[in-house]
């Protein structure tokens, strides 16, 4: 079994000691060479697990491992991309990129920063305090990516990108991904445009792991069905259910195979997780898939 890129157990973390838990209890694994979405709802704790993976903040209670070792230990082979995107504003782009040349002799792979900074036609003598948020997201994607990091983490990188350049930058991080085996970490509020690119989830509500695992998994692991109204859905685990009219709609989970003459098909990511987002309470699920470690 290989390392995993992360591992944590009952993991959680509190800004102040009579502050609310910011992350709580967060126990997931993640295999090396996945890419990962980090899915929940503002405040959630994205942030703040991205922080302590990257050893930028202590943790309060449980254990994380980072490629094997403590975040501290494996920081120079992780990458990371912060929502604020913190460059040195006064530098130009060609300095910013020679910076990271400098600092990573070893692994710099300047083709790569290159590309990334050519795609978006950027003129290499302009100082990055006078680009846009979208331009300055590419800029600091292109460092983090030459750094031929063994993990990346990226907090929402998407945010601030035109459509067109997220579609190319999701593409180069893919093949990073596909080509390196990197193993890539992303946080978003668009579901709908992870379903193809991301073949992990995690999905955080409350500071807790609501969901994790592989997405195929945690897909064929809930079915959304249309019944008779007066259906009993017992003893599958109902995570949303909606009666109209004489129909009930709802996403379970199912405890054992579902009837044959129910209406029942898979959950789209979306659908998944908009379900679990809308009812904090449903039981939390986790997918681990050993073989794929
Ligand atoms: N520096 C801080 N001091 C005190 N509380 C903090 C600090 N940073 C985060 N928090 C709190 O921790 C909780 C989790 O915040 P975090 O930024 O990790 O969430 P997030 O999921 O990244 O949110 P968003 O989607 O809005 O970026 C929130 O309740 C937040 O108020």
């Amino acid at each position: 079994m290989t390392v995993p890129a992360i591992e944590t157990d009952a993991l959680g973390r509190r800004y102040g000691r009579r502050a609310a838990w910011a992350l709580r209890d967060c126990s997931f694994r993640l295999p090396a060479g996945r890419v990962c979405a980090i899915v929940g709802p503002n405040g959630a704790g994205k942030s703040t697990l991205m922080a302590i993976t990257v050893g930028l903040l202590a943790h309060t209670e449980g254990t994380i491992a980072v490629l094997g070792t403590d975040p501290a230990s494996a920081r120079s082979r992780v990458g990371f991309v912060d929502q604020d995107k913190p460059l040195y504003r006064q530098l130009t782009v060609a300095e910013t990129l020679r910076m990271g040349a400098d600092l990573n002799p070893s692994r710099w792979d300047a083709d790569a920063a290159e590309r990334i900074v050519d795609g978006g036609d950027l003129d290499r003598g302009k100082r990055i305090g006078s680009l846009s948020g979208g331009q300055r997201t590419r800029v600091a994607l292109a460092l983090a990516l030459a750094k031929r990091p063994e993990l990346l983490l990226l907090d929402e990188p998407m945010a601030d990108l035109d459509p067109l350049a997220r579609r190319e930058l999701m593409g180069l991080l893919l093949g990073q991904a596909a080509e390196h085996g990197t193993t890539i970490v992303l946080s978003s509020h668009v579901v709908s445009e992870l379903e193809d690119s991301c073949d992990h989830l995690l999905l955080l509500g409350g500071g807790r792991v609501r969901l994790a695992g592989e997405i195929d998994d945690l897909l064929a692991a809930h079915s959304r069905v249309s019944v008779p109204a007066d259906t009993d859905l017992f003893p599958h685990d109902v995570i949303e259910s909606r009666t109209t009219g004489r129909q009930l709609s709802a996403l379970v989970r199912p405890a054992v195979p579902l009837p044959a003459d129910w209406r029942a098909g898979p959950p789209t990511l979306e659908e998944l997780v908009l379900s679990y987002l809308r009812n904090p309470e449903a039981r939390a699920a986790q997918h681990t898939t050993e073989a794929a470690a």
